[in-house]
């Protein structure tokens, strides 16, 4: 479309602009969304990077702002088209106690919801999760289920019960009269594990690797598939949601889409090689030597560890049991619910997505051949 000032009306809000998936969807906006007037990005911890996108034709406000604090939220919100409110502590390590998880993940989505309905913002896109639905605490498997799939969706840990609940407040508020009297309208999408540039836990296995002489030991069976979504997927299903949220509210108001793509169902284990592989690192099959009762026990000193320094200092491994259990039981999604509604289609096939993953890693960590 052609780039005309008289195009250019919208106000968009990213809140968690600056974090892994918020940076794409803000890249993705600027690149996809010609109707875009002002971009506001609202994060607690601003990137330097984005100075860069203040010399384009779409005003980039870059906003300092806690989700937890009302009256920073409805300053940023207010005049927006649209929201989308991917901010949130993304913990399972135990680096937040679950009190800040709550305050981050659920009282935070309050203040994004009423600062919508007090301001006149009428279309809010939440970013879920796949953990909302599981693995549960029965470690039940979700063998390639979809949006109404049955599934015992019960939680113990801190960060998918926020999710849950504040994912449900999203779609409760769906067809609230906001100030001027027309109705929000919301949804809620739920990517499963993103990978991609910007992804630090993939980022941790690769230096845990290089720390173990270029060896990453496997721990979970290669039949343990797990769905996986990249990066510039689920930014881009976030896009389209947000330009078709108003022409189908009747349709997409108040439902949850996974995100999906292209993605191989695999371990969580075997997917992180396809990348890492190629940036030199190797899986080395230990379960015979770490059998999974010895890996729970490992699991469980961990834990200990974490509760008896915590006074002393914050010590988060990436194993625990929480992360064991949800590493080791399978959860793939199959469905076209996203292109029923909203017609998306991947805009990144699997083989691109997986060449931009390994040069990130090779040019990140210097790792290039
Ligand atoms: N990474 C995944 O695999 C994944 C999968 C499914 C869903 N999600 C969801 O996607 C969203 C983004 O996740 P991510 O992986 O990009 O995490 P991230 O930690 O990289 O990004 C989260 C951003 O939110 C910001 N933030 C945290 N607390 C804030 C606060 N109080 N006020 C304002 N900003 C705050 C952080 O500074 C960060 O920039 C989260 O809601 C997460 O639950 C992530
Ligand atoms: C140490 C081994 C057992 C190793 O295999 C552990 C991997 C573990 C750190 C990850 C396995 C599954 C990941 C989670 C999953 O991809 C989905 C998630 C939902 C999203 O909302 C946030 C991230 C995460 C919880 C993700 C976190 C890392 C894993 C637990």
């Amino acid at each position: 479309m052609a780039d005309s000032a008289e195009t250019r009306k919208l106000v968009y809000l990213v809140t968690g602009g600056c974090g892994f998936l918020g940076e794409h969807v803000v890249r993705m906006l600027l690149q996809r969304e010609p109707r875009l007037y002002e971009l506001r990005v609202f994060d607690l911890h601003l990137g330097p990077w984005l100075e860069e996108l203040k010399t384009g034709p779409v005003q980039v406000t870059a906003i300092q702002g806690d989700v937890t604090q009302a009256h920073e939220v409805a300053a940023a919100v207010a005049g927006a088209h649209v929201v989308i409110h991917t901010a949130g502590l993304v913990d399972v390590f135990g680096r937040a106690s679950p009190e800040t998880i709550y305050e981050v993940n659920v009282q935070g989505t309050k203040n994004v919801i009423e600062a919508c309905v007090q301001t006149g913002t009428r279309f809010l896109v939440y970013t879920s999760s796949m953990e909302v639905v599981g693995p549960n605490i029965k470690g039940h498997p979700f063998y390639r289920g979809n949006e109404d799939t049955p599934y015992e969706a019960i939680h113990r840990h801190p960060y998918p019960c926020s999710k849950a609940q504040a994912e449900r407040l999203v779609l409760e508020a769906n067809g609230r009269k906001v100030h001027g009297g027309l109705s929000l309208v919301t949804c809620a999408l739920r990517p499963t594990g993103i990978y991609g540039e910007g992804h630090q836990i993939m980022r941790d296995f690769y230096h845990q690797g290089l720390r173990l002489g270029g060896r990453l030991f496997r721990a979970i069976p290669a039949s343990v598939e797990h769905s996986r979504v990249y990066v510039g997927n689920v930014a881009w299903m976030h896009v389209l949601v947000a330009q078709e949220l108003e022409q189908r509210a009747a349709l997409m108001g108040g439902q949850v889409y996974f995100c999906y793509d292209e993605s191989p169902y695999k371990s969580y284990e075997d997917f992180n090689m396809e990348f890492l592989g190629p940036c030199g690192l190797r899986l080395v099959d230990t379960r015979l030597l770490v059998p999974y009762w010895l890996l729970m026990l490992l699991a469980t000193l961990n834990a200990l560890l974490q509760w008896l320094l915590r006074p002393l200092l914050l010590y988060a491994p990436l194993l625990n049991p929480y992360t064991l259990a949800v590493a080791n039981t399978t959860f793939t999604v199959s469905t076209n619910k996203a292109q029923r509604h909203f017609g998306y289609k991947p805009l990144f096939s699997w083989e691109d997505s997986r060449t931009r993953t390994i040069r990130w890693v090779q040019a990140v960590e210097g790792s290039a051949p």
